[in-house]
């Protein structure tokens, strides 16, 4: 502290010229050394590496090293590395600077089973296929207009599902649990958009699709030794791991075999705004009109694909919400009286009333931003450095969307369930705020966003208008526990069970 009492004029210039150019030389070395430099590696145990750090929560876990070992770290679960980047400044440079570097993805043992070593859209690389289905996603299926042709979808779904909740009020007074109806009609949804039939259709005696798609999910979240230990893989077969994989790969394939079958046989006289994708994808190949060429195996990794990005993901995302409108009633209130004062008297909400619900779009987003999916996985293609650190080629980088979402130095109150503070913020769902990124960034950034947020907002708009929500009886707003679990996506631990009480007419 002596220093303070020097009298600043007595300093030499020389002294400090020459201070200067030691500290830019250090600066210099360390940069210099920086740039061939791994990033830190928190202290692991033989063989397991840092998995046991990882704790049930692996989002959570990885959010806690970052604080003591940086925004880019080397982690290893078993013997395989991983990059994983906990800044939103670093998230940046990933998808925007060096975007095309970090669009491959890694094939799981999981996706290996299901796609029978088939090429899909979501594990494949950055591959002469991948862009194909890429393209043929983005411009055909999921565009903005085609979300429009099947808003219908949405609409008779979610009416099915108010009629639902409206028997269960016959009851008076008790509480219904959502998580499961929330999953019931995302599965409806995408399974009317992309096959033509709802998901409990037809099941062959192999048990439903929505059934086989929550086997999926299970599978692609498991543990296997096949990944971070690739050569104790041939544990997975003592395991089960296999056996099950293979037989819920052959269920799902007889399953979408049959429906492309019976599309070719009898192909629908459809309105021409109402085709499914199945019909989509078979009529612009047979037309050649897009160039797009896929085996029947592509086809169906595709169809899967819908299905395990689009249905687990909305759901939750769903219950989530309507959880923290449980949790925080004066939001509840304020985003209903919202809801009812733009529908009014009308007995029939449309796309054309959500559009003009700005604090619903707010809710949704906070709820996406604490709860969407939290890491999100890519692969280098060549060497590169990023925040001044080298990532080898074909490196697995994990993203962790949870901790960015939390930077305290972007989020006020950043964990705090806020929807105001989107009011004045400009994100939205592209990716183009690198601080909020639910649905990814860049080229591989989640084509069905449009689509998710559609059916999301229209189902919650339609729950606030037709019902208000109490807890259940004895139960404070504070006693809601909000815990989670992780599979594929975040999941409320316990399930969200609230008293829908009828509006009023
Ligand atoms: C709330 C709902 C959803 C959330 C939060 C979500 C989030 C994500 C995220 C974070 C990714 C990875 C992005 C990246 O690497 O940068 C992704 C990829 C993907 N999502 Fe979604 N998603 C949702 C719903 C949907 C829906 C409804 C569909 C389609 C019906 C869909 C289809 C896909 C596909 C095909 C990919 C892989 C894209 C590629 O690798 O090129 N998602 N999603």
């Amino acid at each position: 502290m002596a220093i303070l009492f020097y009298d600043a004029s007595i300093i030499s210039p020389m002294i400090l010229a020459l201070s200067l150019l030691a500290s830019l030389g250090c600066l210099f070395g360390l940069a210099r050394r920086r740039q061939h430099c791994r990033p830190l590696t928190p202290w692991r145990l033989p063989v397991i590496g840092n998995l046991h750090q990882l704790t049930s929560l692996p989002h959570r876990g990885l959010y806690y090293l970052s604080q003591k070992y940086g925004p880019l770290m080397l982690v290893y679960f078993g013997s395989t590395p991983y990059f994983v980047i906990s800044s939103g400044d670093l998230a940046r440079e990933v998808t925007k600077t060096h975007d095309y570097n970090f669009s491959n993805r890694w094939k799981t043992s999981a996706s290996r089973l299901l796609f029978t070593g088939s090429d899909d859209l979501i594990f494949s690389p950055n591959s002469h296929f991948w862009r194909q289905a890429r393209k043929l996603c983005v411009n055909e299926l999921l565009s903005t207009k085609r979300v429009q042709s099947f808003y219908y979808i949405i609409e008779e779904e979610v009416a099915e599902l108010l009629a639902t909740i409206r028997f269960s009020c016959q009851d008076g007074g008790s509480a219904i649990e959502l998580g499961g109806l929330f999953l019931g009609l995302a599965n409806n949804i995408v399974c009317r958009a992309v096959l033509g039939q709802k998901c409990t259709d037809g099941g062959n005696g192999d048990g439903t699709l929505g059934e086989l798609v929550k086997q999926a999910n299970e599978l692609l979240t498991a543990f296997t030794f096949g990944e971070f230990f690739p050569f104790l893989s041939w544990l997975d077969n003592l395991t089960g791991f296999n056996k099950k994989g293979i037989q819920t790969s052959q269920a799902l394939h007889v399953f979408l075999e049959r429906v492309i079958d019976e599309h070719e046989i009898h192909p629908a006289a459809s309105h021409a705004d109402r085709k499914d994708f199945v019909q989509i994808i078979t009529e612009l190949q047979k037309n050649d009109m897009s160039g797009l060429q896929f085996t029947r195996d592509n086809i169906k990794a595709i169809l899967l694909d819908m299905f395990l990005a689009g249905t687990d993901t909305s759901a939750s995302s769903m219950e989530w919400t309507m959880a923290e409108l449980a949790k925080h009633p004066t939001i509840m209130k304020r985003v209903q009286d919202e809801v009812r004062s733009i529908v009014g008297e009308e007995h029939k909400i449309t796309e054309h009333h959500i559009n003009r619900m700005e604090y619903l779009h707010c809710v949704v987003k906070e709820s996406l931003r604490l709860h969407a999916p939290f890491i999100i996985g890519r692969q280098t293609f060549t060497d590169l450095t990023i925040g001044g650190f080298k990532i080898p080629a074909n490196s697995n980088v994990l993203i962790n969307s949870w901790a960015i979402h939390r930077e305290p130095l972007i989020w006020d109150r950043p964990l705090e369930f806020l929807p105001e503070r989107f009011l004045d913020r400009s994100s939205d769902y592209k990716g183009q705020d690198h601080y909020y990124i639910p649905f990814g960034q860049g080229r591989r950034s989640c084509p069905g966003a449009h689509f998710a947020v559609s059916e999301i907002e229209y189902a919650l708009a339609n729950l606030l208008f037709w019902f208000n929500w109490e807890l259940p009886e004895g139960m404070a707003a504070e006693e809601l526990d909000m815990s989670e679990t992780v599979a594929q996506v975040s999941h409320k631990k316990l399930p969200l069970r609230l008293v829908p009480v009828p509006k009023a007419v």
